[in-house]
């Protein structure tokens, strides 16, 4: 990495010129910092001429959030290109194209998706996507069924596990997700108005022994080359269409853990919908239309799953009869579970959602967080014996009602 340095602004408007076929010559190309991820520098470069745009996005030796006091690897900039190429393969309409990676700079150039909105914004003006469960169900299955040893060479496979080896990015999920947020921890940041429900949180052994399970699943099931980090900054919608970014948490780990984080999303701006609307009719309707998306979206993910399993299996063992019903019920009890652990850190662990922290009503608030702390530690709770995804609905409808 001896050439690496931070892009300055012109440097990032001249290296997105030499990126061929995308402006006009001569075009008077404008630069913006975008500042909302957490951990890397984002620049779009855009030409306002021809309305052409494209995204540099370049890693920092650190964590951007924290600082340069936490070092981080510039090698997730190869991870995140990498597994972009491999989900572009499989799902090349929800993706970015990405159209150079330059290892020295730990820099990647991709398409400019500014006419998409992230999704997370989306949720919060309470805006519907009726193809949204349809898109994701298909991203999740293929992704997570074609990297999977159902579908690989085990010998393949297992060098692919080797090359998204992903130990620091990997370790920032096991702190903040499956650590902190059960005990009492620098790590955790949270209104005073709720201490008396995190409290119960770091005591209650019978919830610690679910998350160290989970855990154990999150450390050893390598199980398909998982995005790794599937909030809803993470992905860019519009009517007609979804596109996921921003894999760098990329690794082969449980497949549950990718379905859970967009479930958890979900779930967390059901919680938050309290503070959105006074109207106590509009809040229901909204919420009902999230539970139907996250019913859909399981439902549109496991019939996907099977279908590309009974049609794509390479794994001989694959056609032993139950295999198949027994991997997807305990893909569902996983999927619960991971789904409970992120919105529980999501509260008052180091990283919140703007569905909830965004609420100005202090007391709605308080209401918004204490639900999304009760639902995510029910979904946990119940991970081992859940049988359907009607269950999720139930905990959700249960906590506020
Ligand atoms: N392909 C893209 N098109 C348009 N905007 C993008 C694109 N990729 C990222 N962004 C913008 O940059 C922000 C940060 O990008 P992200 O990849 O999430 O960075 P980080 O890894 O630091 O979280 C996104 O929230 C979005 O606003
Ligand atoms: C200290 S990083 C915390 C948090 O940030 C990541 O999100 P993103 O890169 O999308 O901004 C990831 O969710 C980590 O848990």
């Amino acid at each position: 990495m001896g050439n690496y340095h931070t892009l300055t602004q012109a440097e990032a408007v001249e290296y997105a010129r030499g990126i061929e076929g995308v402006f006009p010559a001569g075009a008077q190309l404008k630069s913006r910092k975008i500042g909302d991820g957490n951990l890397n520098h984002v620049f779009h470069i855009s030409d306002p001429a021809s309305g052409r745009g494209l995204i540099l996005k370049q890693a920092l030796p650190y964590v951007k959030v924290v600082g340069e006091s936490v070092p981080l690897t510039l090698d997730r900039v190869r991870i995140e290109s990498e597994a972009l190429r491999i989900q572009g393969e499989l799902c090349p309409d929800l993706t970015p194209k990405v159209y150079a990676y330059k290892p020295d700079l730990a820099l990647m150039v991709m398409e400019d998706l500014s006419d998409h909105i992230i999704m997370r914004r989306g949720l919060m003006e309470r805006g519907r996507y009726p193809l949204f469960a349809g898109h994701i169900g298909s991203f999740l299955a293929r992704t997570l069924f074609f990297t999977s040893d159902l579908a690989m060479d085990l010998q393949e496979k297992k060098q692919r596990v080797k090359a998204f080896i992903n130990p620091e990015l990997c370790n920032i999920t096991e702190d903040l997700i499956f650590d902190a947020p059960y005990k009492k921890s620098r790590m955790n940041i949270f209104e005073p108005h709720i201490r008396d429900a995190v409290e119960r949180i770091w005591a209650d052994t019978e919830l610690h022994l679910e998350v160290a399970l989970l855990r154990e699943i999150f450390l050893t099931k390598a199980q398909a080359l998982l995005h790794g980090d599937l909030h809803t900054d993470n992905i860019f919608i519009k009517l007609d269409s979804t596109k996921v970014i921003d894999p760098e948490f990329a690794y082969y780990g449980p497949m549950g853990f990718d379905i859970g984080t967009v479930i958890a999303n979900l779930l967390l701006n059901y919680s938050g919908q309290e503070g959105w609307s006074t109207d106590a009719q509009e809040r229901t309707d909204y919420r009902r239309y999230l539970l139907d998306t996250v019913r859909d979206l399981w439902t549109q993910f496991e019939l996907r799953f099977r279908e590309l399993w009974n049609g794509h299996a390479a794994d001989r063992m694959a056609k032993t009869r139950g295999y198949q019903d027994l991997y997807v019920a305990r893909l569902l009890q996983d999927t619960i579970g991971f789904a409970g652990a992120k919105m529980v850190s999501r509260v008052h662990g180091f990283i919140h959602v703007a569905d909830i922290d965004h609420i100005e009503d202090a007391a709605a608030r308080e209401r918004a967080q204490r639900i999304a702390l009760e639902i995510g530690a029910a979904l946990i709770k119940r991970n081992r014996s859940a049988r359907s995804i009607e269950e999720v609905l139930e905990i959700a409808l249960k906590a506020v009602n």
